[in-house]
């Protein structure tokens, strides 16, 4: 079983003020009993990697280029993540799929390149409230999965997040036997691919309106590996809960 992890996604949100409370957090949490990753603004994640140096805080990008260098004017490479200090980084999150137009070939290119540089990637899948209505859940989490994840994938380099498009910063979260069924046929569709032993080492994380006071039970449904937190993760006290939930 590896180590669950707590993943917060600052999306564009946070500055300074957020940044100091890194400091704090990673002093409340110096041996969490999960990993514990920050994956702030492009702009942020070398003071970020500075501010958890030598704390068992991670850092990550939420997005890269599939190339490594080039004219591609305002993106940000994989090399580059590494240089400024991040370990991590996000692809394939819903907003880039709906605000620049990323498809499963695009997130493939991109965790391929990313995992290729050193990165471990965070590939994020998940349905419409639409889907979900139509009886589409698992059609398009598997055709998501497939698509989006490169057949060279190790299960040290590559992390899962189920995100249900409509539980994203809604407030709105699906049943714990919805996730329990996504989270299994997410298992069972990496295991038909890659065998049993390596799928059972790929963390898969629920994300969507995580808080404190859904955690715990959330973490306790099978296959739920840690949680990739929005909202929630800018708040330094919040996610320290969460991060305490994973841990114990
Ligand atoms: O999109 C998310 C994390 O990537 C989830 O965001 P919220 O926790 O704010 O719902």
């Amino acid at each position: 079983m590896p180590r669950k992890l707590a993943a917060g996604n600052w999306k564009m949100n946070g500055g300074s003020a957020e940044l100091s409370e890194i400091a704090a957090l990673a002093l409340a949490h110096p041996a969490p009993g999960c990993d514990v990753l920050i994956c702030p603004p492009a702009t942020l994640i070398s003071r970020m990697a500075e501010a958890a140096r030598g704390s068992a805080i991670a850092v990550g990008g939420q997005d890269c280029h599939g190339a490594v260098s080039g004219a591609h004017t305002g993106d940000v490479s994989a090399p580059m993540l590494l240089d400024a200090g991040a370990s991590h980084v996000i692809l394939g999150h819903s907003e880039r799929r709906q605000d620049h137009g990323e498809t499963d070939a695009t997130v493939r290119i991109k965790t391929t390149t990313a995992v290729t540089e050193g990165l471990i990637a965070v590939v994020c899948i998940g349905e419409t409230l639409g889907e979900r209505e139509a009886g589409q859940t698992l059609d398009v989490i598997g055709t998501q999965m497939d698509g989006s994840l490169p057949d060279s994938t190790t299960a040290a380099t590559i992390v899962v997040a189920y995100e249900p498009v409509w539980a994203i910063g809604t407030g709105l979260t699906p049943t714990l036997d919805q996730i329990a069924e996504v989270h299994d046929f997410m298992r069972a569709r990496l295991a038909a691919r890659f065998g049993a032993d390596m799928a059972d080492g790929i963390r898969l994380l629920y994300g969507g309106s995580v808080k404190p006071s859904n955690a715990a039970e959330i973490f306790a449904v099978p296959n739920v590996d840690g949680a990739l937190v929005g909202g929630a993760s800018l708040k330094a006290d919040d996610f320290g809960q969460i991060i305490a939930a994973l841990d114990s």
